[in-house]
């Protein structure tokens, strides 16, 4: 007792000797400036993308049409792409008519185009650049995903998923990338997926595909730092979207099945504003998934000959089911 309460009266001395000391406003001072800069740093997040310049791919439904609402809502300038016009001429109508009394917004610009078709996206992309004059953030969200065994799939449907997925991201990034070194400045987000980092069965094709995403962008990302020029990597798991009903299968139909795992998946507006917090803080790579997914990132690392057995006896399983 005496002993802890003569230890209590020690310390509080010491502390009185502190905060008289000629140190005290030197500690206190450094405290203020490490906050003034946190909050400046604060400000900063928000003029970045308030004003600039965000073209969106796949705009026209799911993921990129939330993105498309959360950039416009935080003041950027939009390019919306996709192929459906119509669709697209509806959410530019509806982002017109969402004025926010807080913030400066602005109608949107939209371009149509295939991102599957290298020629359409070169001359696509002049269209772009001309909406503006430049690109501060190109989000290359447009994908489709795919259903099938290896053994039944066409050569010709791996190209495809790889054209629209892989090709499709990469031109559209090469054919913007020159204005964005001449300013030495630009941020390339890409939407890939937890099937970026690791591959599951039944999904050769589009996990094929992102994982050349994922490869593609770090190239990119540690050869455009010396121009001042970002890139993200988001790889999200399950989001509630048409991204099944929209996948191709191994005869190259449309698979046009609501599967229970994106139906039950995350909100598309939840993960547009992850991204949106994600793009003004300059993160490099996000990986949006549960713990499961997240585990077996680590395990396909660490203790791959566990995540082998694991992925084939969920194949297994899920060809039964296939058979039964
Ligand atoms: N939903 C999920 O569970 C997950 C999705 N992702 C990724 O998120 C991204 C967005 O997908 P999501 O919103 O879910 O799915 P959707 O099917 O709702 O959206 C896909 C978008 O891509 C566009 N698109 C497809 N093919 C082409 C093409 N050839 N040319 C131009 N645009 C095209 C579609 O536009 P159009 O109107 O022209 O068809 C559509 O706007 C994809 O990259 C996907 O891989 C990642 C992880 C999980
Ligand atoms: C003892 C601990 C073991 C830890 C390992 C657990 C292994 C669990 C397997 C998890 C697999 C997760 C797959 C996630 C897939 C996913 O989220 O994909 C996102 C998409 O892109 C969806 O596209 P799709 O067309 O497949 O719907």
């Amino acid at each position: 007792m005496f002993f802890q309460s003569s230890r209590r009266s020690v310390s509080k001395g010491k502390l009185m000797e502190f905060t008289s000391s000629p140190f005290f406003p030197l500690v206190l001072g450094s405290i203020g400036v490490v906050a003034l800069y946190q909050l400046l740093l604060r400000v900063r997040q928000k003029t970045h993308i308030q004003n600039a310049v965000v073209v969106v791919t796949g705009a026209s439904s799911g993921l990129g049409r939330e993105c498309a609402k959360v950039f416009h809502a935080a003041g950027a300038r939009l390019v919306l792409c996709g192929r459906d016009k119509e669709r697209l001429q509806d959410l530019v109508k509806e982002l017109t008519g969402a004025a926010d009394s807080q913030r400066k917004t602005y109608p949107p610009s939209m371009v149509t185009f295939d991102l599957s078709d290298t020629e359409a996206v070169a001359s696509a992309a002049v269209e772009v650049l001309q909406c503006f004059g430049h690109v501060d953030i190109l989000i290359n969200n447009a994908g489709i995903s795919y259903r099938g065994t290896i053994l039944e799939t066409d050569v010709q449907v791996h190209k495809q998923v790889m054209d629209m997925n892989y090709f499709g991201a990469v031109a559209l990034t090469k054919a913007l990338l020159p204005s964005m070194v001449q300013r030495r400045s630009g941020h390339i987000a890409v939407v890939s997926s937890v099937q970026g980092k690791i591959a599951i069965p039944f999904r050769s094709a589009y996990a094929a595909s992102k994982h050349a995403t994922q490869a593609f962008f770090d190239c990119l990302r540690a050869e455009v730092e010396q121009f001042g020029i970002e890139v993200s990597v988001f790889s999200p798991g399950y989001i509630r979207t048409n991204l099944s009903v929209n996948a191709v299968t191994g005869n190259g139909s449309k698979y046009s099945v609501l599967d229970k795992n994106t139906a039950e998946g995350r909100d598309p507006h939840d993960i547009a504003m992850v991204m949106l917090n994600c793009v003004s803080r300059k993160k490099k790579d996000v990986l949006l998934a549960g713990v499961f997914p997240t585990l077996a990132v680590y395990f396909r690392t660490l203790c791959p000959s566990l995540f082998f057995f694991i992925m084939a006896s969920r194949a297994r399983k899920e060809q039964k089911l296939k058979d039964s």
